[in-house]
């Protein structure tokens, strides 16, 4: 952290109470044209390369075919009867069909929303030109593609900036509107730390920068963007993998089954026919999840997106979902962070007029917005500051020093920062403290103010009492996050009474006060050699080690480049709470694939008792009939049909995701097994008996 960290950000400071902020990325493309899209691509997903990409819905679309081989010259497999007639193959022929179609759909749909995107970011990136400053300072006009790392280039009022870079130079306002979906201007200069990034595809739109370019062609943030929304970079996550592999051991168990299930059934004198053996080989193995998984996840890095936060990874946005501990700062995070000075505390025997003199002297080369409200309070006091600016030099705050100051001729230092701080920088010019600063600093800090104790070279002149709110409505995110099992670190800079009246205030479990930069890192590596996985936000150039240790690291987007790289998500509105948004989206993913792949798992257990009895009806164990269902025929074909149905009835669930409940795992999984495991036995026995009777009633079978 660094000052970065005590200026509001040009984004955060526009933060009004109550207002969330989280206005979601307009969607640029009708719902019908995604419709369409999405139809088109559910029939290119039918291509072998692109169908055994996933292996259950592959083997289904392998059984369809077998299937309509048997519609066409049904004496293939064995004597055509009325169980093996060419009515019955085709109809199941069909429910195959659609149910690989169901699957591609679900896919497809998820898939869309992310294609419409790209496509609208990629129409913001025209080829554009650069012009290039070469070593004897002339411009040469190049292709903005051929741009490379390091390269210097000079953009004015109407130009795109043509790559990703740092300003080096200049003062400017953009229009990000491109990448953030915001219209108003902000801000760009050089040597802020905040400031300072330029996003390519964006458009300066007064003065000029100049521009040192930190990225080669195609490795721009937009690009980065264009390939995550389009899913081009989605690798399968560890825990797809696992539901991955799970699904095959299952199928491949089935497979196994089933296949022996000739043998067995000619010993009980009761052979089946292919058309049968495939149909319950279908109703047996996962198709709903193994038909909706790609999509979940695919639905979940949107919904990320939706909230204007880019995700390098699937990766992370599950990993927040696990999340145990949270890292939060203090200022502009908890609290509104706009710390304006309110009031002046003289000591030790000094007056109003001194203090306010100090303070301004000590603020008036101090740009951060703690400095510049010190200033106005000074001279509402009808303090002055009548030295030549020039003959004096500023002390620029560090949240390492956690000072500032003006060094003024004659040698004077005038100082203000944390009591603490200015306590030592007294003792090591041998001035001496006195009870009565402590009084004065507690008073404040009970207050969950910020004190600033003022000196003058050894003599301490009183306090600054900084007041800064807290965020309404954090005490309740907080207490959804504990509910959630999320334990919430504060790490302030500032004092520990302070830091502890805010910290009940507003209610984290646990706070680190006088707190450097260096240990958000300490503290993410105390918490994951627990075991724990840790998520935090920052901006500032020394946040970007901590925000690559951390499992989760959200970099905002007003930061600087390294801290942009280093995060494995960047938030485009730059608002440090959507951190808790976060957590919350990644449970959501998480809860989504659980409920859907335990109601899938509970579905089958009653197609099973659907189908078996049909099987083995000659070898009389119709008592395994209690759904009563019309006939050997339509017990097949309704456990199909609900098999097939069941996909696309699930397709708003798995691309909205469950409703979520801020509750721990534990309560989470009970109510799972309740609702999707109980509901997913009990469903499917309703539902095939309602599909017997009614495709009986028609005739089907
Ligand atoms: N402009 C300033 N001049 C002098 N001292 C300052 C200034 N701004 C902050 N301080 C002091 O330095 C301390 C540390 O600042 P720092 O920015 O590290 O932390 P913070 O703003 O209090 O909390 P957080 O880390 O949550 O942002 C502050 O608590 C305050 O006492
Ligand atoms: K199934
Ligand atoms: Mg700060």
């Amino acid at each position: 952290m660094n000052s970065a960290a005590t200026t509001p950000r040009s984004k955060s400071s526009r933060f009004r109470p109550g207002d969330r902020r989280l206005k979601r990325r307009k969607s640029r493309v009708s719902t019908k044209g995604l419709y369409i899209r999405a139809i088109r691509d559910t029939f290119i997903k039918l291509s072998p390369q692109s169908a055994i990409k996933n292996p259950i819905m592959f083997l289904v679309w392998l059984g369809t075919i077998i299937t309509l081989v048997a519609t066409i010259y049904p004496p293939i497999f064995g004597p055509v009867t009325q169980k093996n007639s060419q009515l019955f193959n085709g109809l199941v022929t069909i429910t195959l069909f659609l149910t690989v179609l169901f699957a591609n759909f679900a896919e497809a749909l998820a898939q869309g929303r992310g294609k419409a995107q790209a496509d609208a970011l990629r129409s913001t990136r025209t080829e554009t030109s650069a012009k290039k400053i070469v070593v004897d300072g002339t411009i040469t006009e190049i292709p903005s593609t051929t741009l490379k790392t390091g390269d210097t280039v000079y953009v004015v009022a109407g130009d795109i900036i043509p790559a990703d870079g740092e300003v080096i130079l200049g003062v400017a306002s953009v229009d990000e509107s491109a990448i953030t979906g915001e219209s108003a201007p902000v801000l760009k200069e050089s040597g802020s730390d905040v400031a300072s990034s330029v996003t390519g595809g964006t458009r300066i739109i007064s003065d000029e920068l100049i521009i040192r370019i930190t990225t080669d062609p195609g490795k721009g943030f937009i690009d980065r963007m264009i390939d995550l929304v389009e899913g081009a970079e989605r690798t399968k996550t560890p825990n797809e993998m696992a539901l991955t592999i799970l699904l095959a051991v299952l199928t491949l168990v089935f497979l196994f089954v089933v296949t022996t299930l000739p043998a067995f059934a000619y010993y009980v004198n009761s052979p089946i026919n292919i058309t049968v053996l495939i149909a319950l080989l279908v109703a047996l193995i996962p198709t709903t999840i193994g038909g909706l998984l790609n999509a979940i996840g695919i639905a979940g890095m949107d919904r990320v997106a939706q909230f204007n936060i880019i995700a390098t990874s699937g990766r992370a946005v599950e990993a927040s979902g696990d999340i145990n501990t949270l890292i939060l700062d203090k200022t502009g995070t908890i609290t509104l962070g706009n710390r304006l000075a309110e009031a002046f505390i003289p000591i030790n025997g000094h007056s109003m007029a001194e203090i306010a003199n100090i303070a301004l002297a000590a603020s008036i080369f101090d740009d951060t917005p703690e400095g510049k409200s010190i200033v106005r309070l000074a001279e509402k006091f009808g303090a002055k500051f009548d030295i030549d600016r020039k003959q004096a030099q500023g002390v620029e705050f560090s949240a390492k020093t956690r000072m500032s100051g003006t060094n003024l001729p004659g040698g004077y230092e005038a100082r203000k920062g944390a009591v603490g701080a200015i306590k030592s920088f007294v003792r090591s010019r041998h001035g001496k403290e006195t009870p009565e600063l402590d009084t004065a600093y507690e008073e404040v800090s009970h207050h969950g103010g910020t004190p600033l104790a003022v000196c003058l070279n050894n003599e301490i002149y009183g306090v600054i009492y900084l007041k800064d709110i807290v965020k309404p409505g954090i005490h309740e995110r907080f207490d959804q996050l504990r509910r959630m099992g999320v334990r919430t670190v504060m790490l302030t800079g500032d004092n520990r009474i302070t830091a502890a009246v805010i910290a009940r205030e507003a209610g984290v479990d646990e706070f680190i006060a006088e707190a450097t930069p260096e240990d958000k890192i300490t503290v993410i590596k105390r918490e994951q050699a627990e075991g724990k996985l840790v998520a935090m936000t920052g901006d500032g150039t020394n946040d970007a080690p901590a925000l690559a240790q951390a499992n989760v690291g959200v970099a905002m987007n007003t930061g600087t480049q390294a801290a942009k790289e280093a995060a494995n998500m960047v938030d485009l509105d730059s608002d440090p709470t959507k951190l808790i948004d976060i957590v919350s989206i990644g449970k959501q993913l998480l809860i989504t694939r659980g409920a859907l792949t335990t109601f899938s798992f509970a579905n089958d257990i009653a197609k099973y008792f659907a189908i078996l009895p049909v099987i083995f009806v000659a070898a009389n164990l119709e008592s395994l009939n209690f759904m009563k269902l019309n006939s050997a025929n339509s017990a097949v074909l309704s456990a199909l049909i609900y098999n097939a149905l069941i996909i696309p009835f699930l397709i708003p669930l798995a691309l909205k995701g469950v409703k979520f409940r801020p509750l721990s795992a534990n309560q989470l999984l009970q109510r799972n097994i309740l609702i999707y495991g109980f509901g997913g036995v009990i469903t499917p026995f309703i539902a095939i008996k309602l599909i017997d009777v009614l495709i009986t009633f028609v005739g089907l079978t």
